[in-house]
């Protein structure tokens, strides 16, 4: 079996497409702009780019669109103060602060200070819990971008057997929420899982989110089951000439796809999916912020 390619390039894309057109009717029926401000600190080369992409495709969708490129040196009370002033600013719906922070920062006090109607990310603790307890509101960027990606592949996830593989904040708890949702039995695994292999065995869904190159090999894949790779690793690349890189996601690609049904190939995969849907948030708190029904075909 080779399994489908799953193209969340080209999903983010058509996403895009109908972000732009909810943007529109926002503005033409209720004169309003959805505003997200972006906001890195220092210089990580990855971080900028995804900061910059973040700018430019709110801005290419039709929304206001603001990026504060704060210095390597910023202290935490000059970060929480730009925060404060976002937090008040009528013209900015959504704000996200791009981690990793620098090390005098501490990301749990940035992420505390943010408005939780602007939280974009779903970092904040009232978000977290709406998430937990079905409530509308901003929905975690990656683990939606999953969602939609597997609510693609299947009518109905009911009673499949789902392992989330990484328990972090920002992707693995999130993501076993929405699953749940989604009526899955849901595994959580983590560095601390006995016997992982055996685990992803049984998985009809697999979501790899552990931040390590081809961790998960494919013989670990069940036959026909359907991979989410999240991972993005830099890894040398001497078949491409001296000192070059190529990104790998945390699953062995090319051994996954020769038992899987379907995967994402990274890059071109979740990725682009993140990115757009942080746009679909911005919608989403824009609309809660100014009383309307957020649209439905834009979040979980
Ligand atoms: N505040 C946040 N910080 C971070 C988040 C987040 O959701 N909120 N997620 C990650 C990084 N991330 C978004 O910021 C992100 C990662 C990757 C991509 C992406 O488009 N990847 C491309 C490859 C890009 C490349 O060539 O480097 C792909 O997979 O095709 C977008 C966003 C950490 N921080
Ligand atoms: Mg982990």
């Amino acid at each position: 079996m080779t399994a489908r390619i799953i193209d969340g390039k080209a999903f983010a894309e058509d996403l895009r497409g109908r972000i732009a057109g909810h943007v529109n009717r926002l503005k033409t029926d209720h004169q309003l702009t959805p505003g997200l401000a972006v906001v890195i600190v220092g210089h990580d080369p990855a971080s900028q780019v995804y900061v910059t992409n973040k700018a430019r495709q709110t801005a290419e969708v039709g929304m206001h669109s603001e990026k504060y490129e704060l210095p390597e040196t910023t202290s935490e009370a000059e970060l929480l103060g730009l925060i404060t002033r976002l937090n008040a600013d009528p013209k900015i719906h959504g704000i996200l602060v791009q981690l990793p922070l620098p090390a005098q920062i501490d990301p749990t006090r940035v992420i505390l200070a943010i408005a939780p109607e602007k939280d974009v990310d779903c970092f904040t603790p009232g978000s977290v819990g709406r998430l937990a307890i079905g409530l509308p509101g901003p929905v975690s960027c990656t683990p939606l971008g999953c969602l939609m990606l597997l609510r693609n592949e299947f009518e109905s996830m009911a009673g499949l057997d789902a392992v989330v593989i990484g328990r972090s904040n920002l992707v693995g708890k999130p993501m076993a929420q929405l699953l749940l949702r989604e009526n899955c039995t849901v595994t959580m695994a983590h560095s601390r899982t006995r016997d992982l292999a055996e685990v992803v065995r049984r998985a009809d869904i697999v979501v790899a989110a552990v931040g390590r190159a081809k961790m998960i090999a494919g013989e670990w894949i069940k036959p026909g089951a359907t991979v989410i790779d999240v991972g993005i690793n830099r890894i040398d690349a001497p078949e491409k000439g001296p000192g070059k890189t190529r990104l790998v996601g945390d699953v062995d690609f090319e051994g996954a796809k020769a038992v899987a049904g379907a995967i994402t190939p990274v890059p071109g995969g979740v990725g682009p999916m993140t990115i757009a849907c942080l746009l679909a948030n911005t919608v989403t708190t824009a609309s809660l912020i100014n009383g309307l029904t957020p649209p439905r075909d834009l979040t979980a």
